[in-house]
């Protein structure tokens, strides 16, 4: 396939790599410093786009990429609060076809089903209460992660209990800097956040209880599960278009 690549940062390079070791080819590459290559014929001639930037930058991207008749695959996060409508109706039906997912890795997606099974359990235990955590290098924009918030919007589905999820404390470890969170009720499913180090990401769901407490954890190693993912689901949109996410692609 002839991809283009949109931001060149620590997943631009990766999928890079990875999408080259699986004999594709890179058409493009687009930065903050060339956005004029968005009007290149090498940009066009793409089958697909892979854009991983800032939450501020997604949405402008997607729509620049369609404009040339490209498809995208996306795992930038922190703009579905204020795009997620519009994208979703251009893709429903406008014809666009967006591939995003808040996580590419199929660990993730196994932990996702897990999640979703053990909430289903839990809605009929309410001796235990339900938080998360989620830890992340200190280069991180968005708090919660996206991730956090795809696992916390299941439990929200699944426990009756809780009505929705609230941004708990972040905590910089590095120089102990912490801020407060929303206010919270008991029906508030909190989601605590840590920034430390070069963490590539870890997502805990923790259900305690007076007796013992049950947690799952999903811990990346590196980025390379990340950045498979969306190569993958690039490969995928060749023969399939709308919106389009990992259920899709990792089917079990
Ligand atoms: N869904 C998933 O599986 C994963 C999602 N992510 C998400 O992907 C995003 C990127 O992550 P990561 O690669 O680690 O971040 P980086 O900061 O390492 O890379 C982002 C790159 O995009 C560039 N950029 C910023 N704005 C634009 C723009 N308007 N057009 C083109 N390029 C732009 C940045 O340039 P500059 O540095 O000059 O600003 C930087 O080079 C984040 O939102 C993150 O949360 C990350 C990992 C996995
Ligand atoms: O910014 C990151 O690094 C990551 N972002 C995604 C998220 O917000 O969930 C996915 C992964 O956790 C790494």
């Amino acid at each position: 396939m002839k991809i283009a690549l949109i931001g060149y940062g620590k997943m631009g390079k990766m999928i890079e790599q990875i999408a080259k070791d699986r004999g594709h080819e890179i058409v493009s590459i687009i930065d903050i410093n060339n956005q004029q290559d968005f009007d290149s014929p090498a940009f066009a001639s793409a089958d697909v786009a892979i854009e991983f930037t800032a939450p501020q930058a997604a949405y402008g991207n997607y729509l620049k990429a369609w404009e040339h008749g490209v498809k995208v695959v996306s795992g930038s996060t922190g703009w579905m609060k204020e795009h997620g409508d519009e994208v979703k109706a251009r893709c429903t039906e406008g014809g666009q076809t967006l591939f995003w997912a808040s996580n590419f890795s199929v660990g993730v997606a196994i932990f996702q089903a897990v999640n979703r099974y053990l909430a289903k359990i839990m809605n009929g235990f309410p001796q235990y209460d339900v938080c998360m955590q989620e830890t992340h290098h200190i280069h991180k924009l968005d708090a919660p992660s996206g991730t956090a918030i795809t696992l916390a919007e299941e439990i929200v589905d699944n426990i009756d209990r809780k009505k929705d999820w609230k941004r708990g404390v972040t905590v910089w470890t590095n120089d102990g800097h912490e801020d407060e969170g929303d206010p919270t009720t008991a029906d508030d499913l909190i989601i605590n956040s840590v920034r430390d180090g070069e963490v590539p990401g870890i997502h805990t769901v923790m259900y305690d209880s007076e007796a013992d407490m049950i947690t799952i954890e999903h811990d990346a190693h590196s980025r390379k599960g990340f950045a498979l993912g969306a190569v993958l689901a690039a490969e995928y949109t060749q023969k399939h278009n709308g919106l389009l996410t990992t259920s899709d692609l990792f089917k079990f």
